[in-house]
């Protein structure tokens, strides 16, 4: 049975392993370091983007920089065609993390399972994404760009190792693979060295988007040119992924009823939980070894200082990421009693900015179990303590698999089993795509 169960922990990765390895995942776009792309310290990302801004490094002379970046309106492309368009190659960056070879860097990542810390690689992925769409935008008589691209979406990040070595180098790689008019399509790999070669970690594709100087209207991106009939694949790829997430989002049980089938699990869980003693649809009894939904939750408060604020004055999407994967993470360890491991983070919507000095509350839910594997939702809203109002700013959805299989999860109410429909949806997705 033991011996089961570590084989299907272990199949799951090396299927996305060979898939990266054989570039289905959707990276033919070659280095090209005669070009000048170099690869960038992970240290360097955030302050080449404060310079392409010109963000303040000090909270005080924010309110200053803020108002440098409003006269940089006057240089927005009236017209996507009056940009001139890229290529993929063009927005190609290699980020190097020196793990193995400047340990001074290491404790930042270290968690106290000697291996790396998920949430920081979230941060970095979120930064070096931005890069990428900066250097898709770079206008050569441009010093500063007028252009405030934010994360829109984290579309999906697919983890082909358990582990994450915290003494091995790690390189990032990515480059713009979509674009719509304000909308750009990013993916990104990251890779680790071992024995002399980089081995496949994790892919990831996220959705940023560009606004003015003042991060209040859409404004246009260049047009992306596919060169070659693989990145034709991709480009198709990204316009499919788009359409794919309208279908998803109306067909979201926020908005419809769900389906035939889903409705008979719903029933059946019901009718599974009725107190057979008991002619009553109230009395219900949890059937052996499961949990309801409700004692499977976990919170969390964040005071949103300024040092979490991204170069535009808000909070860090990176940051945010990090919080809601570690309180998720706490949940399924909680829940599952071992040591949780990442699978899958897909469909993370930053729906609105989160302002410097809000108060963040996150909640975290064990949504959907199946064998080993726990799908968590974390929700996040700002609560303004003036109005007592509380608005949605993020949801995230984390799929982690354990070292031993878990109970099943059981809603109650009615509300519960939607959520439980959707963890459901989410998890199908995720084991299709891997
Ligand atoms: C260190 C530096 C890192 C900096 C990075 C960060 O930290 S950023 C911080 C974290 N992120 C945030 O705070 C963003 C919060 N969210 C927002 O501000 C907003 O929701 C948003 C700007 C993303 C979208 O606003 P709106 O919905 O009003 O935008 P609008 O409808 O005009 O659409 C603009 C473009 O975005 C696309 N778009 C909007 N939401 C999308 C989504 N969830 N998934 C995919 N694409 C989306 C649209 O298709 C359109 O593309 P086309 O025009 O191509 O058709």
């Amino acid at each position: 049975m033991l011996a089961t169960r570590l084989c299907t922990m272990r199949k799951l990765p090396s299927v996305l392993a060979r898939k990266l390895a054989s570039g289905t995942s959707g990276s033919p776009v070659l280095p090209d370091m005669s070009e000048g792309h170099l690869p960038i310290h992970v240290n360097n990302v955030r302050s080449r983007l404060r310079d392409i801004v010109g963000a303040s490094t000090n909270w005080r002379d924010h309110v200053q920089a803020m108002q440098e970046r409003k006269a940089l309106h006057t240089l927005l492309a009236k017209r996507q065609e009056d940009l001139p368009p890229r290529r993929m190659k063009d927005s190609y960056l290699e980020v190097i993390l020196p793990l193995g070879s400047q340990p001074e860097i290491r404790e930042k990542y270290l968690n106290v399972h000697n291996s790396v810390r998920f949430g920081r690689i979230l941060e970095d992925l979120d930064s070096l994404g931005v890069l990428i769409c900066y250097t898709h935008t770079k206008q050569e008589t441009q010093p500063r760009s007028p252009l405030s691209i934010v994360t829109a979406l984290v579309d999906k990040i697919n983890l082909c190792k358990k582990i994450i070595y915290p003494d091995c180098d790690i390189k990032f790689t990515g480059n713009v693979s979509w674009v719509g008019r304000t909308s750009m399509e990013v993916k990104m790999h990251m890779l680790q060295l071992h024995g002399g070669d980089y081995s496949p970690v994790l892919d990831a594709t996220f959705v940023m988007v560009a606004r003015d100087p003042e991060n209040k209207r859409p404004a246009f991106v260049n047009p992306l040119i596919p060169e070659s009939p693989e990145e034709e694949e991709i480009f198709k790829q990204g316009e499919l992924n788009k359409l794919k997430r309208i279908d998803f989002s109306t067909a979201s049980l926020l908005k419809m009823a769900p389906t035939a089938e889903e409705r008979n699990i719903v029933h059946d869980i019901f009718l599974n939980t009725l107190d057979t003693r008991t002619v009553s649809f109230r009395s219900r009894k949890l059937p052996p070894n499961s949990v309801w939904m409700e004692d499977a939750k976990l919170k969390g408060l964040q005071i949103c200082h300024p040092q979490e604020r991204n170069i535009f004055n808000r909070i860090f999407g990176g940051f945010l990421m990090r919080k809601a994967f570690e309180l998720g993470w706490a949940t399924a360890c909680s829940y599952g009693s071992s040591r949780p491991f990442i699978v899958s983070v897909d469909d993370i919507m930053f729906q609105r900015p989160v302002e410097v000095g809000s108060l963040l509350l996150l909640s975290a839910q064990v949504c959907y179990t199946e064998k080993n594997y726990i799908q968590v939702r974390v929700h996040s809203e700002v609560y303004d303590a003036d109005t007592r109002e509380h608005q949605t700013t993020n949801i995230f959805h984390f799929t982690f698999i354990s070292e031993n299989e878990v109970p099943r999860v059981i809603p109650k109410t009615y509300g519960e089993s939607m959520l439980y429909l959707d963890g459901k949806r989410h998890f199908a997705a995720i084991m299709k795509d891997i």
